[in-house]
Order: C-alpha cells, then sequence, then structure tokens
C-alpha cells in the first residue's frame, strides 16, 4: 500500500471517529512480523492472566512519560508500518507526528481483553494491527447514573481508578480481519471502552443490508464494518449466518506517547 490518506479510509458508523482499513499489509508482510514477533531474541514476553505482551519503543516512567527506545526495523523499515500509518494523517496532530510506541497482545482462541480505556498518556487515536486471525472488537460506553442494573453489569476501574459501570450491550461492534488495521478517535477513544470476549467462535446472524445487518448472534449487535470485509470466506461467514472459529492473533497496538524523557537523562 503505497499511501493512504483520511479520505481513502472507511469510517465506521455514523460519528466517524473509527476507521476500517483492511489489507493493511500484504500476507507475506504479515507471516514475516508473526515470525520477528515470535523472535524473541529481541525483545521478551510479559505474562498476564489472559494474554501475553510485548512493548516495542520503550518502558513508560510512572503513568505517563515514555523512555524510549528504537522501534525495531519491522515496524519502521519492512514493512513500513509507521510511515504508513503516518500517511493516514490521524497522526498529524501529535506530539510527534506518528506513533512512537507499539504494545503487541498475543491471544489464544478463547483469551480477550477486558472493556478498558487506553488513559490520557497517549494522544487521543489508537491505530491497531490485527494478525494470524479475526476478532470481534466492541466498544462500550459507562452508564449513565452510575446505577448497576444487576450482575451482569460491568465494573470499570476507569483512568482515574474510580470505579463505574459500563454497559454491557456494545455501541459499536466490528469484526476486524487479519491483516487490517482498525483505528479508534475522538470520543470513542476519549470517553468510551473497548474490549474482546473470551471466545474460541464467533457466530454470526445472516444480513444483508442497511436494514437488516448481519450480527454479532451472541450479543446481537450489528457487524458494524460488515460492508467493509474483504475476505471471501469471511464476509460470506458474516452476511449468511456462519461462524468463524478464532486462531492464535498478534495485535499492534501503535500510539504516540506525548511526554517523552529526554534522551540523555538515563545515561548520566
Ligand atoms: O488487541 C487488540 O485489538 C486491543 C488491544 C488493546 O486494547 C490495548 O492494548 O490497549
Ligand atoms: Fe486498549
Amino acid at each position: 500500500m503505497a499511501s493512504i490518506t483520511v479520505g481513502q479510509m472507511q469510517a465506521v458508523g455514523e460519528r466517524c471517529e473509527v476507521f476500517y482499513i483492511p489489507n493493511f499489509i500484504t500476507e507475506e508482510e504479515e507471516s514475516y512480523l508473526i515470525r520477528k514477533i515470535k523472535d524473541t531474541s529481541h525483545q521478551s514476553w510479559k505474562t498476564l492472566t489472559n494474554r501475553r505482551l510485548q512493548t516495542w519503543g520503550g518502558q513508560m516512567f510512572g503513568r505517563n512519560v515514555l523512555l524510549p527506545q528504537a522501534l525495531p526495523p519491522f515496524v519502521e523499515a519492512y514493512p513500513n508500518i509507521i510511515s504508513r500509518l503516518q500517511s493516514t494523517g490521524v497522526f498529524r496532530n501529535s506530539a510527534h507526528g506518528a506513533p512512537n510506541h507499539i504494545i503487541v497482545n498475543e491471544y489464544l482462541p478463547g483469551q480477550g481483553i477486558m472493556p478498558h480505556q487506553d488513559g490520557p498518556a497517549y494522544y487521543p487515536v489508537v491505530a491497531t494491527l490485527s494478525l494470524g486471525s479475526h476478532t470481534a472488537f466492541h466498544y462500550y460506553k459507562y452508564r449513565t447514573g452510575n446505577t448497576s442494573h444487576g450482575a451482569t453489569d460491568l465494573m470499570s476501574s476507569g483512568p482515574e481508578n474510580e470505579q463505574r459501570v459500563i454497559d454491557s450491550t456494545p455501541v459499536m461492534s466490528v469484526l476486524l480481519e487479519p491483516r487490517s488495521v482498525i483505528i479508534t478517535s475522538g470520543s470513542m477513544y476519549t470517553s468510551h471502552l473497548h474490549g474482546i470476549e473470551n471466545e474460541c467462535t464467533d457466530r454470526f446472524t445472516a444480513g444483508s443490508d442497511d436494514i437488516n445487518p448481519p450480527k454479532f448472534a451472541a450479543l446481537n449487535v450489528a457487524v458494524a464494518n460488515w460492508k467493509l470485509l474483504s475476505g471471501k470466506d469471511i464476509k460470506e461467514a458474516v452476511i449468511n449466518g456462519g461462524y468463524l472459529e478464532r486462531g492464535t492473533r498478534y495485535s499492534l497496538t501503535c500510539r504516540d506517547v506525548e511526554k517523552m524523557a529526554n534522551s540523555k537523562f538515563g545515561r548520566r
């Protein structure tokens, strides 16, 4: 992909805060990146309860400041993920004009990530590249009035650690294909949450027009980006009410940490 402009990116939903770009990288680039992620001579995994992660571009110092390190060549040179993301224009007003930090998550089938906000350390845009498998990605809002409506409600710790009730019905849900990028900005970044349920299989309710779009069967919510899906088998499963088995998925969560420690600081 030579270059992408905001005009060519496809907005998902009416608010134009979420953009879906299928085939952001080629299959060859995807295999190469997965090989590099698995080759831990460069970096190591941090194991959490329900997934593993690597951090590229440096470690956070306190909550908001990055102790920067160079990003690996497999996002700067080949494939040139960072410059492709730059060419979308979504980072043009961020402190460094480009992502300077990447969290690589690994999810086995059945693993997900609780609804959360990415928080104030970053410029409020996140671009996430999916590798290896599709997944179902949901955006949630907080319940107004903060009243819990029963045992199914989720609680969040929120950016300031206060407990808030999350509405368990997503405000928007997208199917992320392998090799796609999803960009989250605006209020979807600053006041909504996002998460991935711990599922092995995603089932769909058939649909193929705006009145009756295909849905994620378990939640009865539309697949908001169904028209933008590019994989033949994936699109067929979604439109015809089939199912998709998840494989191991790697995600590259690319953001701009606005405050960076002076790089000389650590060396003195
Ligand atoms: O894996 C994903 O697509 C989401 C990851 C995420 O939300 C995060 O790292 O903050
Ligand atoms: Fe996140």
